[in-house]
């Protein structure tokens, strides 16, 4: 009798054998639902058939981690496969610019790593079939190129700063290649840079200094100008930005930002005004730069910018050079519209020697040194590190540039395989149970891991976080969002994560839902992810492993009928739970076997009268 099965609203595991694991596991699903935000994310890519995901030994060597730290099986039956790493050929990481030496320790206790500094771009393109990750600064130019000649092999691209210009984003990610960076690292530094350069520009420090190694005395000649009540646009209020600004302000300055993107309260907070471009333009005595190089910001400081600017205004980059078109620079310059520049970055590096620009007589110049102090390098090498070394291992840095990632790849395939045939799914959506606020709720991760899920078993392509959505796009799939506030607690960003298939049959009928769409729903419990409701009928069940669901009658003895079978069958149950409707109607079952059930027990268990209808689920 199913004693203790329980209403939908209601849901109890009947028993287990699995142990609860504490909030230490590293399980993949409890990762993504406890870290959308900030921290990089430990996370398992459990994909196959695959250049991109880590060697078969890390993925082996992370699943029996797990399992020994969430088990209650003895260690020594997972210790020999443990040791299996021992004989595995370690990832080969090449180390393409200088890196601080804290990184490259990382990266040497996990892998072969060489540091090549200065390759041409064909030694790099000949280097790289060798190498399953590179690591650049913003001097090596990660091309198209380089991700034909790696041949598959190259799993992740590091990029030790910010600026990822010089990587072929589009082509990374059609080979199926992660980008990751390191963005936090330098941003003091950056930001400091930029105050440095604005103030020895608007006291003309290195012209004074050039002088007077020269044997002059120019007193007059170099006098400057104030800060202090003066207006500064900062010019993109990301991290730099922002820390320029607060900066600013200390200085006794006007500060107003642009940043088409930034929210108003952010600004607020730190007490800029948002403002349009044109408005910045037209009212600053300084600009400061700190947008990202994109087709939308190449050259936006162009004649036609630089003649909406106040005469005599001063603009510091320490962002890229090609947001500024240089020849209009220099005509602005020699016009008098601009006065002043300091520029730490230019659209080649470095610029050539008799460029006009930087031997302009109002121009001061840095051969691109804003992240290069101690202690940002140190820290943007071990914060790089220990995202190259997390994408090998197979787990994902929430600072991947060109993945949406993050598991909740198994409610997708679950989700799938109770379609009938698995293929025609044209609309898929996802809604998003959390305690916060919508709009800084996250989930594209979670949106391409699902995504993966979905299309990966009705797929012949390979498949990866990197490239699900874009496939999914591609294949017609149309995939909508819905975030729904709960009244969950708000450690925990997500409360659950619904999938529905809408215009698709299944194979197993309980799974629709009154309206008509194949509806599940998971959820972390205990520290583990769990398939919580499946069409109408509530459950509890571990997506671990193996899953077989029967809807029956809900009446005594179903639990041991089943039970028997599969016993009888030598598969091994680790757990069982019970949903259904209103007593003695119709129950669910969800049962976790260790091993696949062969066709005569999945026969006999059809066979029982009391059965409606069941499938086997691969998790
Ligand atoms: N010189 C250096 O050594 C150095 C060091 C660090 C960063 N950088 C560069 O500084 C820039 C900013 O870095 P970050 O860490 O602050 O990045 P970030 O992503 O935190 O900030 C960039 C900001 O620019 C905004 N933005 C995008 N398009 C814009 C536009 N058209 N107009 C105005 N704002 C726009 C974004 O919304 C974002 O808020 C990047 O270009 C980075 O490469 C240079
Ligand atoms: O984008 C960045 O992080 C900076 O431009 C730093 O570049 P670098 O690593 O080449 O110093």
């Amino acid at each position: 009798m199913a004693a203790s099965s329980s209403s939908s609203s209601s849901i109890k595991p009947i028993f287990t054998t699995r142990s609860k694991s504490s909030n230490s596991s590293k399980s993949s699903l409890l990762s993504f639902l406890h870290n959308t935000n900030p921290k990089p994310i430990s996370l398992k890519f459990s994909s196959h058939n695959s250049n991109y995901t880590t060697p078969p030994s890390f993925t082996i060597r992370n699943s029996l981690q797990t399992a020994l730290e969430t088990s209650e099986l003895p260690v020594s039956k997972f210790q020999d496969d443990l040791n299996l790493q021992a004989v595995t050929p370690k990832p080969t990481i090449l180390v393409s610019e200088k890196l601080g030496e804290a990184g490259l320790a990382i990266l040497r206790s996990f892998g072969n790593v060489e540091c090549l500094y200065d390759l041409s771009p064909e030694a790099l393109c000949e280097k790289i079939s060798q190498c399953d990750a590179l690591i650049v600064r913003s001097g090596t130019k990660v091309t198209r190129s380089v991700f034909e000649a790696a041949n598959g092999k190259l799993k992740v691209v590091g990029r030790a700063g910010v600026g990822i210009d010089n990587v072929d984003l589009q082509a990374a990610t059609e080979f199926g290649c992660l980008v990751v960076n390191a963005p936090i690292a330098n941003t003091v530094a950056a930001a400091e840079h930029g105050i440095a350069l604005l103030a020895s520009m608007a006291r003309n420090v290195s012209q004074a200094d050039a002088s007077i190694k020269a044997g002059k005395w120019l007193r007059s000649k170099y006098v400057g100008v104030s800060l202090v009540g003066k207006t500064l646009a900062v010019m993109g209020f990301g991290k730099v930005g922002s820390e320029v600004a607060r900066r600013a302000k200390g200085l006794g300055m006007n500060v107003i930002a642009h940043d088409p993107y930034a929210p108003a309260d952010k600004a607020r907070a730190v007490g800029v005004e948002l403002v349009s471009f044109d408005q910045a333009l037209a009212t600053a005595d300084f600009i400061s730069l700190h947008m990202p190089l994109n087709p939308t910001t190449s050259k936006i400081f162009n004649d036609e910018t630089f003649a909406k600017m106040k005469k005599g205004v001063r603009i510091v980059n320490v962002a890229r050079g090609g947001v500024i078109d240089e020849e209009a620079l220099v005509r602005a310059l020699d016009s008098g519209v601009v006065a002043q520049a300091a520029l730490d970055v230019f659209t080649e590096e470095p610029p050539a020697k008799d460029s006009k620009l930087v031997q302009h007589e109002n121009v001061t110049v840095t051969p691109h040194l804003g992240a290069s102090t101690k202690e940002a390098q140190e820290g943007v090498a071990i914060e790089i590190a220990e995202a190259v070394v997390g994408a090998l291992r197979g787990e994902l840095s929430a600072t991947a540039i060109n993945a949406p990632m993050v598991p909740s790849e198994k409610l997708g395939r679950l989700a799938v395989q109770l379609v009938s045939g698995g293929s025609g799914i044209k609309s898929v959506k996802l809604i998003y149970r959390s305690a916060r606020d919508p709009d800084d709720l996250d989930t594209r991760i979670l949106r391409a891991m699902i995504t993966k899920g979905i299309i990966e078993p009705i797929s012949a392509s390979f498949i990866n976080l990197v490239n699900a959505d874009f496939t999914a796009k591609q294949k017609g799939l149309r995939i909508s969002e819905e975030r729904v506030v709960a009244d969950s607690s708000p450690e925990f960003p997500i409360d659950s994560i619904q999938v529905q298939l809408s215009n698709v049959d299944s194979k197993f009928a309980a799974a629709v839902s009154e309206n008509g769409e194949i509806s599940i729903e998971g959820k972390v419990k205990f520290g583990i992810p769990h398939l919580t409701r499946v069409g109408s009928f509530g459950v509890d069940a571990s997506l671990e492993g193996n899953l077989i669901l029967c809807r029956q009658v809900d009446q005594p003895g179903m639990i041991g009928k089943v039970g028997n079978i599969l016993g009888e069958h030598n598969v091994n149950v680790n757990f069982m739970s019970v949903g259904r409707t209103f007593r003695r109607n119709h129950g669910i079952m969800a049962i976790g076997v260790d091993e696949e059930p062969n066709q005569d027990s999945l026969k006999e268990i059809g066979k029982v009268p009391a059965i409606e209808e069941f499938v086997f689920l691969k998790l």
